[in-house]
């Protein structure tokens, strides 16, 4: 089995090419605008979401046939056309350019796979079953996000907000870490998942004001 390496990456502003327009390559080109990416598709055809976000001016589309050259200038390569054919010519383009290379019907030519996400505010939870059972990795993702619950997001805020508070006031390391135990204790995520969470949060600062 691969072993592959975690990384959280940021890829805003950066050009991203996403060789097809369909089904497929919806949901990455929708990923990659989730993470302010400049995502240029080519594709003779594309869905109707690829084409709004096309008229809202977040996605450049080029309407034609890959080509060889159109990975220029890319950050991230995905080659998510039907054509087996063409997109071993993508991959092939992205590792000449030595460039990370996604192809959807090819697991074992992907440098890189995508997980399936659970987003809340700052909070990004991945799973990847490295690529070999890719609904396996959306079903445990929605087991987690419903651990989770709603209104971490929030908490989280609170909670950056909190530690910023605690290393500017508390000098003492021991008392720093009791602290922080603290917040994010399993406590603190019961409550965040039962959607209250405003006395924790009043004794946490209460503490603080003490410390
Ligand atoms: C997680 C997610 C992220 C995303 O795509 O954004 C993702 N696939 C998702 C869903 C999904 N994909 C497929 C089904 C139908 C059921 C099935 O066939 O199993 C479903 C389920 C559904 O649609 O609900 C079919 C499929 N997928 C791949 C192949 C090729 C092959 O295996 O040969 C085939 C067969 C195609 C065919 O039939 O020929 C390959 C890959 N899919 C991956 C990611 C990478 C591995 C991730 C990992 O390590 O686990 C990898 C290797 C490359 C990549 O695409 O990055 C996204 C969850 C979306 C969400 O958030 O809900
Ligand atoms: N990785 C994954 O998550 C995953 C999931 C399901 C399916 N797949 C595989 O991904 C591939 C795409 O699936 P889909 O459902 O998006 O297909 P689709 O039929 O919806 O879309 C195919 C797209 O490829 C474009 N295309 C065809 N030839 C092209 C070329 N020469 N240059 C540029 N674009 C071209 C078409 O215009 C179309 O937009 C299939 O091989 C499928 O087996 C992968």
């Amino acid at each position: 089995m691969r072993t592959f390496y975690p990384i959280v990456a940021d890829l805003a502003g950066k050009r991203c090419l996403v060789v097809g327009g369909g089904r497929v390559a919806e949901r990455k080109v929708g990923g990659l605008l989730e993470a302010s990416a400049a995502v240029a598709v080519v594709s003779p055809l594309i869905s109707d979401m690829i084409a709004a976000w096309e008229a809202e001016g977040r996605v450049t589309v080029v309407r034609r046939e890959y080509t060889e050259g159109d990975a220029a200038g890319a950050s991230l390569v995905f080659a998510a056309t039907d054509k087996r054919e063409v997109n071993e010519r993508v991959y092939a383009e992205a590792v000449a350019r030595a460039l990370p290379v996604n192809v959807a019907d090819r697991p074992d030519l992907c440098t890189f796979v995508v997980p399936a996400v659970i987003r809340s505010g700052p909070l990004l939870v991945t799973v990847s079953t490295s690529g070999t059972s890719p609904m396996a990795s959306a079903r445990i993702r929605d087991r987690i996000e419903e651990s989770l619950g709603e209104g971490l997001d929030r908490f989280l805020e609170f909670t950056a907000e909190y530690r910023l508070s605690v290393h500017n006031k508390v000098s003492d390391p021991g008392l720093r870490r009791k602290l922080l135990a603290e917040l994010f204790s399993d406590e603190a995520l019961d409550a965040v998942k039962a959607g209250d969470w405003g006395s924790f949060r009043s004794r946490m600062l209460a503490q603080l004001n003490e410390a």
